[in-house]
Formats: C-alpha cells, sequence, structure tokens
C-alpha cells in the first residue's frame, strides 16, 4: 500500500523497537512504503529526494542494530536524516522546511534522538571522536558511538583529522560511510579513486592503515547484509568503518536518471524558476573568461549550484572542483594567484565561514587578487540557521586590504564583477539565493556611491545589496511625511569610503539596510567614520535564525518600505 501523502499509512508503527521485532519480509515492505512517502512528500514541499532514498535500508539497519538515543547516531551534514526522523516519531511531512515546521535536518527540539544541527559537511567524525571520549573520561562504557558519512563529505579535511584521531584508540566508535560514489556530481579524487578500488574490494585499504577495522564493502540496500555488519561492527568496541555501497536516489527513477545531482534537493512542486542572481553570475563570468585567459574559477563540490556549470564546460582547463574542501580550495586559490591567474571562488557565504583563516591569512596577507562570489548570502530560508549566509559581511570587515561589493541587481553584480577580477587585492561580491528583480537605475554617482533617490538632507537612508526596492519604498512612504530623505547605494560596502563618509555628515539623521547581521556590520564602519552622526543599523540580530522563506524572514525583521519607514520615523523622533 502506498503511503498517504501526508503521513505514513496510520497504524504503520515504525519505531525502533517495532523495527526490531520484524521480520524482512514486513522490513522490505516498510522501506517499500518509506521510499513513496520521502516521493510523495518531498516532491511536494521541496527537499533533499536523492539523499535520503539512498538511506533507507541503511537507516532501518541502523536503529534495529544500535539503540538510539544511548547509542548515538550522528548524521554529517543531516540532510539524509529524513528516515532517521519518519521511524523516530516524526511522520507527518506536510511541515517540512516550512516556517514553525519540520527542519530538514536533525533538531533536537524535535527528537531526543537528533544531535548534530549543523548543516555543513564533514563534522560527524569529530562529534563522534568527542562522545567517545567523553564516554571514557566519565568511564561510561556499553554504548557505541555511530556516525553516518557520505562520501562526498569525507573529501572534507575535518574528517581526516577526526580519523587521524579516532584510528588506533579503543574507543568504540562505529563510522559508517555511505557511499554513493557522489557529492552533487560524481566524486573525483584521489580519495573517490581509493574508494572505488574498495568497492571493487581490493587495494590497500587507508583505514585499515590508520587503525580502523574495515568492514566492508556491503550493499547499502540489502538489509540483512547491513544488519550482519553493524552487528559485527557493534561487537569490535573499538574503532571500525563500514562501507556501505548505496544508490543515490535509489527506488526512483527520475532520481536515478538524474546526470546533474540525483535530486540532491528538489524545489516545492510547481515553484517558478525566475532568472536568479546565480544566472547572473553564471552567464558573466563566462564572458570574463572568454576574455580573460588568467581568469580560473573553483569550487567546493557545487559546480552547478554555483553557476559554474557554462564556464566548467567553455574552459575545462580553468575550472578546479576540489571536493567538499572549502579551506583547501582557499589557499589552493592563493597558490593560484600567486601563480599568475587571477582565481575566481565560487561558494555560498555559509561554508565561506569555515574557511576564514585561510581567506585572512593565505590571501589577503599576502595582498593576493582572489576573487570570492557570495551566493546564497544574506537570509537563505529553508535550509535553517546553519546555511543563512549573515556572518560573510561581519567576518570580511576585519579582513585588512579585502574590499567587498554587495550589488543592488543584474547590472550591478556584472559591473561589480568586473571591477572585483581587475582588482589588485582580495575582493567579495555577495548576493542572495533570490530571483534577480529588475534593474534599479542610479540619478547620480559621487565617487563609488550611487545615489538613487534625492530629495532632501533630514535622512541618509544607505541601501547595502539587494534591499534597494524597500529602501525605495520606505523614502517615498517618508516624503509623505514630510520627511526629506537621500538614498545611496555605496555598492562597494567594506571598507566604508570616504565619499559615503562625507555624503552622511551632510545629513542629520544616517540609516543603513543590509541583508546580513547587524553585529560587525558594513553600517557599524560607516557609524566608526562618522561618530558625530547617529547611525543605526537595520541587519539581523545575533542569534541563529530558524527555517522559513526568505522572503518571511526579511519581513518578520523589519526589511519592507514600511517596516524601514516605521523605524526611521521613531529615529527621527
Ligand atoms: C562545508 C559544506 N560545503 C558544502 C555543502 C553543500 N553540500 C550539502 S550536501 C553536499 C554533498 C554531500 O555529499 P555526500 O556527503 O556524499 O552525501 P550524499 O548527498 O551523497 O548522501 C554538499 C556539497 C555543505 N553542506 N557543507
Ligand atoms: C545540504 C546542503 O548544504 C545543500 O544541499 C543545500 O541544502 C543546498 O542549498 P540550495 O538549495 O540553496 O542550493
Ligand atoms: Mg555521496
Amino acid at each position: 500500500m502506498s503511503a498517504t501523502a501526508a503521513a505514513l499509512q496510520p497504524g504503520l508503527a515504525c519505531d525502533p523497537a517495532t523495527l526490531r521485532s520484524m521480520g524482512y519480509p514486513r522490513l522490505r515492505a516498510v522501506a517499500g512504503d518509506i521510499r513513496q512517502f520521502l516521493i510523495e512528500n518531498v516532491c511536494r514541499n521541496g527537499g533533499h529526494l536523492g539523499p535520503n532514498l539512498g538511506v533507507v535500508e541503511l537507516t532501518l539497519a541502523l536503529h534495529r542494530v544500535f539503540r538510539s538515543p544511548r547509542d548515538r547516531i550522528l548524521f554529517d551534514t543531516g540532510h539524509q536524516a529524513y528516515v532517521h526522523k519518519i521511524v523516530t516519531g516524526r511522520q507527518d511531512f506536510t511541515s517540512l522546511r516550512l516556517r514553525d515546521g519540520l527542519s530538514g535536518y536533525p533538531s533536537q527540539a524535535e527528537s531526543v534522538h537528533d544531535i548534530i544541527e549543523n548543516s555543513h559537511a564533514s563534522t560527524a567524525l569529530s562529534y563522534a571522536d568527542g562522545f567517545a571520549k567523553a564516554d571514557e573520561v566519565r568511564e561510561i562504557a556499553g554504548r557505541t558511538t555511530v556516525a553516518v558519512v557520505g562520501d562526498g563529505a569525507l573529501t572534507g579535511g575535518m574528517c581526516w583529522e577526526a580519523l587521524n584521531n579516532i584510528g588506533g584508540s579503543s574507543r568504540p566508535v562505529v563510522v559508517v560511510l555511505n557511499d554513493n560514489g557522489r557529492s552533487y556530481a560524481a566524486t573525483s579524487g584521489g580519495i573517490a579513486d581509493h574508494l572505488a578500488d574498495l568497492r571493487m574490494g581490493y587495494g590497500p585499504n587507508v583505514f585499515e592503515e590508520l587503525g580502523f577495522v574495515y568492514i566492508g564493502p556491503v550493499d547499502g540496500h540489502d538489509l540483512p547484509a547491513l544488519e550482519h555488519a553493524l552487528r559485527e561492527a557493534r561487537s569490535y568496541r573499538s574503532p571500525v568503518v563500514v562501507h556501505c555501497v548505496t544508490v543515490k536516489g535509489n527506488g526512483f527513477a527520475p532520481a536515478e536518471a538524474d546526470a546533474n545531482d540525483r535530486m540532491h534537493a528538489v524545489g516545492p512542486s510547481g515553484s517558478q524558476s525566475k532568472p536568479t542572481w546565480t544566472d547572473v553570475f553564471a552567464s558573466e563570468i563566462v564572458d570574463i573568461g572568454a576574455q580573460r585567459d588568467d581568469v580560473v574559477c573553483l569550487t567546493a563540490s557545487m559546480l552547478l549550484p554555483t553557476g559554474l556549470g557554462e564556464f566548467a564546460r567553455r574552459f575545462p582547463k580553468r575550472i578546479f572542483d576540489v571536493g567538499i574542501a572549502e579551506q583547501h580550495m582557499v589557499t589552493s586559490a592563493a597558490g593560484l594567484a600567486m601563480g599568475g591567474c587571477h582565481p575566481v571562488v565560487a561558494v555560498y557565504s555559509t561554508f565561506l565561514n569555515r574557511a576564514f583563516d585561510q581567506v585572512l591569512m593565505d590571501v589577503a596577507l599576502h595582498r593576493l587578487p582572489v576573487t570570492f562570489v557570495l551566493d546564497r548570502a544574506g537570509i537563505t530560508g529553508p535550509d535553517g540557521a546553519s546555511h543563512h549566509g549573515v556572518w560573510d559581511i561581519g567576518l570580511m570587515t576585519a579582513v585588512p586590504g579585502l574590499r567587498l561589493a554587495a550589488p543592488r541587481d543584474p547590472a550591478q553584480l556584472r559591473e561589480l564583477l568586473r571591477e572585483a577580477v581587475v582588482a589588485t587585492g582580495p575582493t567579495v561580491v555577495r548576493f542572495p539565493k533570490a530571483s534577480a528583480g529588475e534593474s534599479i537605475e542610479a540619478i547620480d554617482r559621487v565617487g563609488p556611491v550611487d545615489i538613487l533617490r534625492s530629495t532632501g538632507t533630514d535622512v541618509l537612508l544607505v541601501s547595502m545589496g539587494p534591499v534597494a526596492e524597500v529602501c525605495l519604498e520606505a523614502a517615498a512612504l517618508l516624503e509623505a511625511e514630510g520627511v526629506g530623505v537621500t538614498v545611496v547605494d555605496p555598492r562597494w560596502i567594506v571598507p566604508c569610503s570616504p565619499a559615503l563618509a562625507a555624503l552622511a555628515r551632510a545629513h542629520r539623521k544616517v540609516f543603513t539596510v543590509e541583508d546580513g547581521g547587524r553585529e560587525g556590520s558594513a553600517g557599524s564602519l560607516l557609524a566608526q567614520a562618522i561618530p558625530e552622526i547617529p547611525v543605526h543599523t537595520i541587519g539581523y540580530p545575533r542569534a541563529f535564525i530558524a527555517h522559513a522563506s526568505r522572503q518571511q524572514i526579511l519581513e518578520s525583521h523589519g526589511f519592507t518600505g514600511a517596516a524601514i519607514a516605521a523605524t526611521v520615523l521613531e529615529g527621527q523622533a
């Protein structure tokens, strides 16, 4: 019987205890129901379909062999934890990734079975190392720490730092390698080649060399084989790697046939796709690449999501996919720059967080011409707190010599990207996960600063990035209240330009609006430049912001014309 669209067939108990009481025929039927449930619900609401279809049997086996939450089951990245949620009491996916609904990642608030909420890859083995050490220090025996890590995540350096610490110890850690041969695209490089050898059953085994017992390759869709391997792993009471071979998108032909990414992440059904900021970048970087043969592009396993697909097709010798390895990517870009290239590092804002030291000490300290293109900057939405790109401005304001641009529209993205790739030092260009919108013309330009509207000097409204439309709406509302407003767009928001400071000094009050955190904001740089004039910064609080749609979060944080106008009027008082 196929599962209903809203929830698994009522009464289909598939909690861990019930799962343990089932025979394999019944289990296989449950696996089929779960697969159908995932297809119906994720295709409707959006989410990570391919990864979860690939771990149905694996997750059932994990919960039959290990006793969560006493045994911890950690999911690396967490995008593949839907089945885990279904078997731990959360079978209504109608609210998946919606405001106040089910998170698309493990959530401690949802269940005692959920542990890692961070959606950044390659962390689970380090958590496992810590948990196992804590049990040893506290002399808690008899439980196992299990970490499920994908072959893509395994290309992340943190995994190998953790393997170095876990291997050879006597701590009961079971690493379940979910090897489907893909990140988004097929994984490549030395680790991928080694895993391919192991999948064929031959070759020296890196895990054994590091002090692990290696069990595998195991068919990741064969329930008896999986359980046998996991029971054996549990029995060793020492570090073990169980190498499971799975199929991303298993059981759903359109996913299995998806050459790009096996339906890694699908949008809500019926969602219209207007040209996005990523599309604008994707076309401009190809034009730049055609004119500049020193321009090379780098991605951390996200070639298509960051818009580099066409660049890769046109310039196959000038594209580098380094795996999920942002720290390495940045310092490799530093090497490329020292070697005479102009690297363009395309990365989601939130994932650059982990490469801050590399930006600071490997790129900026050497004053290198590297351009960072930060997609998904600002609020992203359904992926929740660890995916919002709200820290990049604050981090980058601390980097000496680095300049950061926040385009307001497609035309400015093209213009600022071209300015960035001819800069002699490090530059950043950031834009959100959103449709690119219409161009917003300037009425004048003072130095690098665009004047968008000017009806008086009571208030200077500084629009930074994709907020010009709501700033202009606010200005119209304020003018109706008799407040004279000038709206400007600095374009380069870090560091604060003298032209912007001079404009601000000609006004009574200054308000800045930016799609980023208030702490360390570009607005705070302006405030430091003009201490004699009050500057009010509109941005996000120093908080982790829960998942909802981008628009819902923008509105709830005052990013509307009316709310900005009200803030200005209050500030005027
Ligand atoms: C640090 C970091 N970089 C990039 C991403 C984006 N991302 C999410 S899932 C994924 C691929 C993960 O591949 P794998 O670990 O093999 O899991 P699978 O989807 O194949 O199950 C990537 C690159 C991320 N979550 N974290
Ligand atoms: C889990 C992960 O990090 C990515 O799959 C992310 O969910 C993709 O985000 P976008 O949908 O914004 O590309
Ligand atoms: Mg994978």
